[in-house]
């Protein structure tokens, strides 16, 4: 790291010697390391602004504004943390063979420590993913596809059934469709949520997935609060929070199936969590099971809710995509011809509704491509900050603006900053077009496709989520003829992590078209 020898020297002495809180703050904005990046000065002084930002309803949008602000590509954004947007370098810190490695206070917050998603320590995070990895590689994912097709089918019919009395909040359904395949996956078992509410999809389990997302700032930038939330009497928790209180049942959701899983002898078809960690001890079983849980469900469901909601407010998408799925041909068995979806681009469908069993592997190509493709750009589940720490390895100083960022500094590069900068995806990057996945221009696109983030830390799940995606919205668009009413039926996005709509989440009115 280079600095003047001024400031190198102040930034050594100061100001753990004088200890005090004002001179923190001059040092912190000033004379540290890192005050050569311009940001706003309660950043620089202590974590409770990006706290704050954190508890915001989009931080990046936040990011972006100062970002032009102060003119840079290095925002300090906390007395120790860098967000960048110089999309070149994302491959530097989230590459195959990167080894910049997450910072290790953020994925505290989520309490759920040595989960494949939050172990920081390298080693420790390749041995989890290596146990866990078969269950999502393509031969997991055939095995997957019963349960998709099933839970989507259940879905289907729960929609058909509400249909006549009014807009349906299709982003619960959605929820409550990628749980309950994740439950499976997860836990080895149902947890019969699509049908539990006979009015429409709320569940108690949603009531849990919120609070935990709400609850993640705060227990990110307060670590007192998760010690506390660890020690605190079960009953006080019910009491002071329901909401917590459903993410606790949840917790013993899972551990009466891992306690199930061990009594029964028969094992499902499928994938299952509990099996591939079997050298675990149980604890740990629940916590990863939990953590894929919430990791996997509503990242999918806000991905689909965001395709449709483009489906549906352009014409034009949604012409071709029905021109698409109506055209498709059935095989004998009245089943989705594979030659026909292979050889279609825009997005599958099968014309009886339900896609065919062994059109997993197609169909999943598929997801590589077009509406499907742009709705996981667009809709980008994990918008915001991945962060992770500048190593003091790297043979070269890694340098952002002209200038060194130190090693042990935080630093992330956002989805939400890949995917909306115009000199990648040009002018129209945060509008919705599918048709630039096709041809062969797409193909340098890729690189920049950061949703499931890169490198040793990608999402595991990114073969598992297109899969449900293409196949729901191939089912919906074959079966209902879906609209919108008014803007007012799409509920703001939120990003707690993963992004969520609220309330009214998407209404959507259903006509069937068979
Ligand atoms: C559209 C849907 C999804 C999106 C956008 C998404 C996005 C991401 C991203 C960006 C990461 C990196 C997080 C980080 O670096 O901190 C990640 C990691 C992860 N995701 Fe996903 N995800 C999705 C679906 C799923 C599904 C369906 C599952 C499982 C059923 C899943 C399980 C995980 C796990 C376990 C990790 C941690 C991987 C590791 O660190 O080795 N995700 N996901």
């Amino acid at each position: 790291m280079q600095q003047s020898g001024l400031l190198s020297n102040l930034c050594d002495w100061a100001p753990q010697n004088l200890g005090m809180t004002f001179i923190t703050t001059f040092y912190n904005a000033n004379l540290h390391p890192l005050c050569k990046f311009p940001g706003p000065v309660a950043a620089c002084r202590s974590e409770t602004w990006l706290y704050q930002m954190t508890k915001s309803d989009f931080q990046e949008e936040n990011f972006e504004k100062l970002h032009e602000k102060y003119n840079t590509q290095a925002l300090r954004i906390g007395p120790n943390e860098l967000h960048i947007s110089d999309v070149n370098l994302y491959k530097v810190i989230y590459g195959q063979s990167s080894p910049f490695p997450k910072y290790a206070p953020f994925y505290e917050g989520f309490n759920t420590p040595h989960t494949v998603f939050a172990e920081c320590d390298p080693l420790l995070h390749k041995q989890r993913r290596r146990m866990l990895n078969p269950l999502f590689s393509r031969v997991g994912l055939f095995k997957m596809e019963p349960v998709i097709q099933q839970k989507i089918k259940i879905l289907v019919e729960k929609i058909r059934l509400l249909a006549g009395n009014g807009p349906v909040n299709v982003y619960d359904a959605f929820r409550l469709m990628t749980t309950e395949v994740i439950l499976q996956l997860a836990f080895g078992r149902a947890g019969g949520l699509i049908e539990e509410d006979q009015n429409g999809f709320r569940s108690w389990f949603l009531e849990g997935f919120d609070a935990a997302s709400k609850s993640i700032p705060d227990l990110q930038y307060q670590p007192w609060l998760r010690k506390l939330i660890n020690i605190i009497p079960q009953t006080l928790v019910y009491k002071l929070s329901p909401e917590i209180g459903n993410l606790l049942d949840i917790t013993k959701f899972a551990e009466d199936s891992v306690r199930h899983w061990q009594k029964s002898e028969s094992r499902p078809d499928h994938p299952v969590v509990f099996e591939a960690l079997e050298t675990v001890d149980d604890a740990e079983k629940v916590t990863e099971g939990m953590d894929i849980l919430i990791a996997g469900a509503d990242t999918t469901a806000s991905t689909l809710t965001t395709g449709l909601i483009h489906i549906l407010t352009d014409s034009e998408i949604e012409r071709r995509l029905l021109e698409e799925v109506d055209l498709l041909p059935t095989d004998e068995n009245g089943q989705l011809s594979l030659q026909a979806l292979e050889k279609s681009e825009y997005l599958v469908g099968h014309p009886m509704g339900y896609c065919a069993p062994k059109t997993i592997e197609v169909l999943t190509r598929f997801a590589q491509n077009a509406t499907v493709k742009e709705a996981l750009r667009v809709g980008m589940a994990v918008p915001g900050r991945l962060p992770r720490v500048v190593p003091d390895s790297l043979t070269e100083p890694f340098i952002v603006d002209g200038k060194v960022v130190p090693p042990g500094t935080t630093v992330s590069i956002s989805t939400y900053t890949m995917h909306t900068n115009t000199s990648i995806w040009g002018p129209d990057a945060r509008n919705f077009r599918p048709d630039r996945w096709i041809g062969p221009q797409s193909k340098g696109l890729e690189q920049y496709f950061c949703t499931f983030s890169k490198g040793a830390r990608m999402c595991i799940g990114q073969n598992l989520a297109p899969a449900e995606i293409i196949i729901a919205l191939a089912y919906l668009l074959r079966n209902f003829k879906m609209s919108l009413r008014s803007k007012s039926d799409i509920g703001a996005k939120n990003d707690r992590f993963t992004l969520q709509y609220e309330a009214p989440g998407l209404q959507v009115t259903f006509k069937p078209r068979y």
